[in-house]
């Protein structure tokens, strides 16, 4: 279960356990893990801050202290809450203060514990903090940081560049968002979680995608089934040089097994994409015929894609209009219709139906006008905030995809690898997406299902392959194998 610190802190408070049991059960469930795992070392320095998560520390080292040789560093100053103060007056263990008789003995430990801040950290790190957190990343020393390394902010995953970098990070109780966006901050390399015995509720904001809630997301076809069940999907993408980007909409499509697909293209790469796909039903336009074929279309289907390669495609600012006001269906808008959208994107806000935007960090910015290395650091805040403000599903490319809805709910997708960093590959997702949303009507879950879906089938594809070679025309291949495993 993911859970943000308001969250943590309302389950924590209807526990039924008080704050110096749930401290006294953390510190022993980390103390324990940490013997286990690394029962090779002697020497253990812990460096505690002034909080609960310092506190947490304290009970760490009054435990390991029985077998291991242990040191404890009061980094932030003296213990300010009463559970931390309780439990440092029960440590017996030599407790450093000075900077640098912290760093001389962090030369000589086999383990460094890092308990200075948890999900109480906001902001950035003072000078003084970044100074030592930085000599001792460089350093590399085994670290185990306790719940989140220190100079990261548990819910928004922003954080410090002399965050704490650790080896494992101890999650306590649930995953925060932060352990969500290990590939964003790299700051740990494995995640544990720990429990604390605390009953978790069943619903939680944040949503988690694997092969079991993606199939009780996605439809069966039945015996009496024919191509118009589940209605009809419409792509309208590709211009004259990137034929192609309408073409992994389709295999996009596909891969979710969609019956019946109108493709929406100009004139002058019809040929081309047509004699490739024999399955999707074609409408090629021009700049004299383009309301008469595409508007007809806007009222005969369950869901629409435009944008992808859609550069050079005549009449796109008429398009994006018509499609805007005219849908009666959910409306997936990727690449060249977000650029569209760029100084004029509070349009959204009078948009009827759903809208899903699918922008990578790049066109996040230009969309935003903030610059990527901010967004970079603060995903998920201005995620959930631009989707709140104009009342749009964002999806959020990258290498943890961020889903955000009009209402809050967030998803931070953990399939994917590295193949998947290749021109086209979101031009597939685009498909993907109007694709499920034609078959499922509730529109979170439906484009959660294709991000989570995208990323799995490119690490089935990449099993036997280099990661740098993923092709992705096996697509619907791989969802076949997947789909028939789970008797479809
Ligand atoms: N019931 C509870 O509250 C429990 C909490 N536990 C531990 O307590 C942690 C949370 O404890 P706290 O809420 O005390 O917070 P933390 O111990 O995570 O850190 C908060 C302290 O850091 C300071 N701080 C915040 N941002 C700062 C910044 N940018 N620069 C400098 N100082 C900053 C705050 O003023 C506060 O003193 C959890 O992560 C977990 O490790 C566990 O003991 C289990 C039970
Ligand atoms: N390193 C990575 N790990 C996992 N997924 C990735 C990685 N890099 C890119 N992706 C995914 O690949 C897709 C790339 O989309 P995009 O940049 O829009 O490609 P294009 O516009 O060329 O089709 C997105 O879904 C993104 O989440």
């Amino acid at each position: 279960m993911i859970i943000d610190s308001r969250g943590m802190r309302q389950l924590e408070a209807s526990s039924g356990f008080t704050n110096a049991q749930l401290m006294e059960t953390a510190g022993k469930a980390c103390a324990d893990w940490i013997s286990s795992h690394f029962s090779a070392c002697r020497n253990i320095l812990l460096l505690c801050g002034k909080g609960n998560n310092g506190g947490d520390g304290f009970v760490i080292g009054r435990i390991l202290g029985s077998a291991f040789h242990v040191t404890a560093a009061c980094v932030d100053g003296a213990p300010a809450t009463k559970e931390a103060q309780d439990a440092f007056t029960l440590l017996s263990c030599d407790v450093l203060q000075d900077p640098d008789a912290i760093l001389q003995a962090a030369q000589h430990t086999d383990l460094l514990v890092d308990c200075v801040y948890g999900v109480g950290f906001h902001g950035t790190l003072s000078a003084r903090m970044k100074k030592l957190f930085s000599s001792i990343n460089n350093m590399h020393l085994h670290v185990c940081s306790i719940d989140i390394n220190s100079g990261a902010e548990s819910d928004s995953g922003r954080y410090d560049p002399d965050a704490i970098r650790s080896d494992v990070t101890i999650a306590l109780d649930c995953y925060k968002p932060f352990h969500m966006l290990r590939k964003d901050h790299q700051l740990f390399k494995h995640a544990y979680m720990v429990s604390l015995g605390i009953p978790h509720p069943d619903h939680s904001a944040f949503l988690e995608m694997n092969e079991d809630s993606f199939f009780a997301g996605y439809p069966r076809k039945k015996e009496n089934a024919y191509k118009g069940t589940f209605g009809k999907t419409t792509v309208i993408g590709g211009s004259y040089g990137m034929a192609g980007a309408l073409g992994m909409n389709i295999i996009g499509a596909k891969t979710v097994g969609v019956s019946y697909l109108n493709a929406v293209c100009p004139h002058e790469i019809y040929p081309v994409v047509a004699s490739r796909f024999l399955t999707p039903v074609f409408h090629p336009f021009g700049d004299q015929d383009m309301y008469r074929v595409i508007e007809p279309l806007l009222y005969d289907t369950r869901a629409i894609a435009f944008g992808s390669g859609a550069v050079n495609m005549p009449k796109k600012e008429e398009i994006l209009d018509l499609v805007l006001q005219a849908a009666d269906c959910p409306v997936v808008l990727d690449a060249e219709a977000i650029r569209l959208l760029n100084h004029n994107y509070y349009i959204l806000r009078f948009v009827h139906e759903p809208v899903i935007l699918t922008p990578h960090i790049g066109e996040f910015s230009s969309l935003i006008n903030r610059p990527v290395d901010v967004i970079q650091h603060d995903r998920i805040h201005l995620a959930l905030q631009f989707a709140k403000d104009y009342k749009v599903f964002l999806v959020l490319k990258g290498p943890h995809t961020i889903v955000a809805s009009p209402t809050g709910d967030l998803y931070i997708n953990q399939s994917g690898c590295s193949g998947l960093a290749q021109a086209g590959s979101g031009d597939l997702l685009t498909g993907m997406i109007a694709g499920l949303l034609t078959m499922n009507n509730d529109v979170f879950q439906a484009v959660c299902m294709a991000v989570w879906l995208h990323g799995y089938l490119a690490e089935e594809g990449t099993k036997d392959h280099a990661a740098n070679m993923l092709d992705l025309s096996r697509f619907p291949a791989l969802a076949d194998s997947l789909y028939f495993r789970h008797g479809f």
